[in-house]
């Protein structure tokens, strides 16, 4: 397969490494604004750029019939105008906070947990997602997945950073160096606490799933998630 990067930086380049094994070739590796893309070769694209560049990546390649993954957090205020744009174009589009399949499982777990606790009104739920010093945007992309997985299955019905009111659900964000993701979801009661972690211990998990994804999307037509890829219930 004939894969263009969006974006070269930290994932960009972990993102080549897994193709090249995988036995694709990248045939376009654009790290800034561009204008002199040739798409006739690009089979699938794969954005891991920055906030302020994505919807214009995933715009250009939906405008030119290239399916796109995006692995690029904070930028949703824009998914609903990809999503509109990738409807009409007929095209192929995937973002995912999260492309490892550990985190997709632990959406899953999230999921049930919530469900499970819906009902149990003595518990307090909070969120700690901790990342490297470069992060542009907080809270990570992954938190507000798993703030809205809780807000789907409870009375919870937005999340906040730091200190949240009764409905919300407070998200604390942290910057240690070096640090590829961790995020914990803890319920918190008088008498007792449940806790559900998940630690990246480096970037290939989500690179391999970016790769998974790019893969699979391939002469598919419309908006799909990690768990139409993963095939998860
Ligand atoms: N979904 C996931 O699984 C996942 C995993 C890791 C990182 N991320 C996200 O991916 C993004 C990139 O992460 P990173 O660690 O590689 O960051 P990075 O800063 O190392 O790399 C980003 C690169 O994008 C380039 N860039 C800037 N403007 C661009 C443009 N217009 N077009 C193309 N490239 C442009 C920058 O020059 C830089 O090299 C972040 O938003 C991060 O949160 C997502
Ligand atoms: O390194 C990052 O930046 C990451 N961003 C994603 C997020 O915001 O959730 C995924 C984990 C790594």
């Amino acid at each position: 397969m004939n894969i263009a990067l969006f974006g070269y930086g930290k994932m960009g380049k972990m993102i080549e490494q897994i193709a090249l094994k995988r036995n694709h070739s990248i045939v376009a590796k654009i790290d800034l604004d561009a204008t002199d893309i040739d798409f006739s070769k690009i089979d699938v694209a794969i954005d891991f750029s920055m906030p302020n560049a994505a919807f214009g990546n995933i715009k250009n390649c939906l405008e030119h019939n290239v399916p796109i993954i995006s692995g690029t957090t904070g930028w949703l205020e824009d998914y609903q105008k990809a999503v509109d744009l990738c409807n009409e174009n007929q095209g192929a589009f995937i973002y995912a906070s999260n492309f490892s399949l550990g985190v997709n499982l632990f959406f899953e777990l999230n999921s049930y947990l919530a469900k499970m606790i819906g009902s149990q009104k003595q518990y307090r739920v909070s969120m700690e997602e901790i990342h490297h010093t470069q992060k542009l945007d907080a809270p990570s992309g992954t938190a507000i997945t798993l703030a809205e997985g809780v807000i789907n299955e409870t009375d919870y019905t937005k999340w906040k950073l730091d200190n949240a009111g009764d409905s919300e659900i407070p998200i604390t964000a942290k910057r240690i160096a070096d640090t590829p993701g961790t995020h914990t979801v803890s319920y918190e009661s008088e008498v007792d606490s449940i806790e559900i972690k998940h630690t990246a211990h480096n970037r290939e998990g989500f690179a391999l799933g970016a790769v998974i994804a790019a893969e699979w999307i391939v002469g598919k037509t419309g908006v799909f998630t990690m768990k139409d890829v993963l095939n998860l219930s």
